[in-house]
């Protein structure tokens, strides 16, 4: 055989003492995409067990098969087996030696609510202090190119060792990546050669996977974990769990840099909301420095904190940190203002959770003069107990809130709009999303604010398995140029 590949002792230290010089083309997770030569990992999965496909992936050429399960009878003796503990670990590691080029800064962030904020904010702060920087995440890869999309936060791990090497390869040297609860809990990680992490907050989210609020906050600070040991974690301490975030960083022996009006390195001192701006006065390790953050909310100034505390975590002169929050730029369908009609403003976020709905309608409540209006849904095909508790907090935060659909998925959308409407009967329906927004737009009279909240940056609507597309920033443009037109 040829000396091209990687040898399973390479890939699998450990799991093939039989086998270990014998030589794969690659890896696959999935039997469905084995090419002729290469090792086949069998998870075990939400759906189904990829144990199952054992006989397809061999069918399809797997020479290697690594599961956690014994060795199938019937399974043709040439091939390789290993029986390892943690599959999922297995994969991510040998990925990251399939894809061995890293950018020699990573950092990582966790949190219910404002990963792709720090993640992309970071990025921005790396590149002000004149760094090669990317972020990773729900909006994808972002360089200074631009932007490419991706399906997931936080990657399956042999895309994301792939898109690691690529950037490290592309001369990028410092990445800011978003770590889902997914991603950590199915070790989707596991191989980044981390420099530091952050932990942001927890909220209701998820617990249609998660069995409990304990279960996903342990997969959350599974980051500690994954640094090495000593690397500093960052720790937005005005934030819910952020006590419990601290001591398990202490309990894994990395220090604590805490941010926010609690925190201790980076101490914001006073806010003072500048119409879309606001003035932070922060206390920088002794000193004191003000700045202009040009964006709106209290929670988005805790954000950008954390991620001028990544920054420093991963070595960068605190007072520039600091100071490049300054030049922060939004993220596309973060609190984003997308248009004014009649006087009023009309705002597109990615509030999908209870948290980031009530911290939204909280923040923007000061910018309207007049009435806060909020067309929001719930997605199919996930937790739904938040879905009373976002109709709760839509119906007290806002003077009109119009519930429609979100990403209905497999699910009958009548049927989660009703469980919406369950804990506040009185909103209006209109599942029809563009004509939700329709109705939102055409209420706005001088000094109302509506929110279109849900789906941020997305560009499609998925209903059944087919996604069509759908931008809630067209959607508004167009109602708002149909409505002029009107009158
Ligand atoms: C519930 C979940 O997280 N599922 C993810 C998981 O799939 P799974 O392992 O559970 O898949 P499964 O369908 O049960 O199959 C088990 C195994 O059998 C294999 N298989 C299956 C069929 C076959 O013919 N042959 C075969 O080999 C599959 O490839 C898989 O390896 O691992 C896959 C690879 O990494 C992911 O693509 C998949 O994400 C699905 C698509 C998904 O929707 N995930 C969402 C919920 C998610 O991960 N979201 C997070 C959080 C976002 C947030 O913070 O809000 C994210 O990071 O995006
Ligand atoms: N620190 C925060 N606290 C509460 N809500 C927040 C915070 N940051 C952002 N949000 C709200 O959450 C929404 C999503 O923000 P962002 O995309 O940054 O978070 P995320 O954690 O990456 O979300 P996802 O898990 O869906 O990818 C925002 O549009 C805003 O409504
Ligand atoms: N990463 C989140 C995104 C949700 C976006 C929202 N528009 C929805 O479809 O529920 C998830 O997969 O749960
Ligand atoms: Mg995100």
């Amino acid at each position: 055989m040829q000396d091209t590949g990687f040898s399973l002792g390479q890939l699998f230290p450990g799991a093939f003492p039989d086998d270990a010089e014998r030589r794969v083309a690659g890896i696959a997770f999935d039997s469905r995409k084995v090419a002729q030569g290469e090792a086949f990992v069998a998870l075990a999965g939400a759906r189904t067990d990829g144990a199952r496909f054992i006989a397809d992936a061999a069918a399809r050429g797997a020479v290697a098969i690594v599961s956690g399960q014994p060795r199938p009878a019937g399974l043709a003796p040439g091939i390789a087996f290993a029986e390892v503990s943690d599959p999922r670990r297995a994969l991510a590691l040998a990925a990251a030696k399939v894809h061995p080029r890293q950018p020699a800064t990573i950092v990582a962030v966790t949190g219910t609510s404002g990963k792709s904020s720090v993640a992309e904010f970071t990025r921005q702060i790396f590149m002000a202090l004149g760094r090669e920087a990317a972020s990773l995440g729900t909006i994808g890869i972002v360089t200074a190119a631009g932007a490419d999309y991706g399906s997931l936060t936080t990657p399956d791990p042999l895309s994301l060792h792939a898109s690691l090497d690529r950037l490290a390869g592309e001369g990028v040297s410092h990445v800011a990546m978003e770590a889902s609860s997914h991603g950590l809990d199915q070790r989707r990680l596991d191989g980044v050669r981390l420099t530091a992490g952050a932990f942001l907050n927890l909220g209701r989210d998820h617990l249609d996977y998660h069995p409990s609020v304990e279960d996903y906050l342990a997969a959350k600070l599974r980051l500690w974990e994954l640094l090495p040991a000593g690397a500093p974690v960052v720790i937005n301490r005005d934030e819910p769990y952020a006590a419990e975030a601290a001591q398990a960083a202490a309990a894994a022996g990395h220090p604590v840099i805490g941010i926010g009006r609690g925190g201790d390195r980076l101490r914001l001192l006073s806010v003072e909301r500048k119409g879309f701006s606001q003035r932070l006065r922060v206390a920088v390790d002794g000193g004191e420095v003000e700045v202009m953050l040009p964006l709106v909310g209290d929670f988005m100034a805790g954000n950008a904190l954390v991620a001028a505390g990544l920054a420093i975590a991963a070595g960068e002169e605190p007072e520039a940190a600091v100071a490049a929050l300054s030049g922060l730029k939004g993220v596309p369908g973060r609190l984003e203002r997308v248009a004014e009609h009649n006087g009023g403003l009309v705002v597109v976020d990615y509030a999908h959770k209870p948290d980031a709905l009530a911290a939204v309608l909280r923040t923007l409540r000061p910018y309207a003069s007049g009435r806060l209006i909020c067309v929001f849904g719930c997605g199919g095909d996930r937790d739904r107990g938040k879905r009373p508790l976002m109709g709760g907090i839509a119906a007290e935060g806002a003077d009109i809130a119009i519930v429609t659909d979100d990403n209905p998925r497999s699910e009958d959308p009548a049927a989660i709009r009703a469980e919406i409407l369950a804990a506040a009967p009185g909103l209006r329906e209109i599942g029809d999303r563009a004509r939700a927004i329709t109705a939102g737009v055409a209420e706005l009279q001088p000094g109302d604010l509506l929110v279109v909240a849900g789906k941020g940056h997305e560009t499609g609507q998925i209903i059944g398995d087919r996604t069509l597309p759908f931008s809630d920033h067209e959607t508004v443009r167009h109602a708002v140029a149909e409505i002029s037109g009107r009158t």
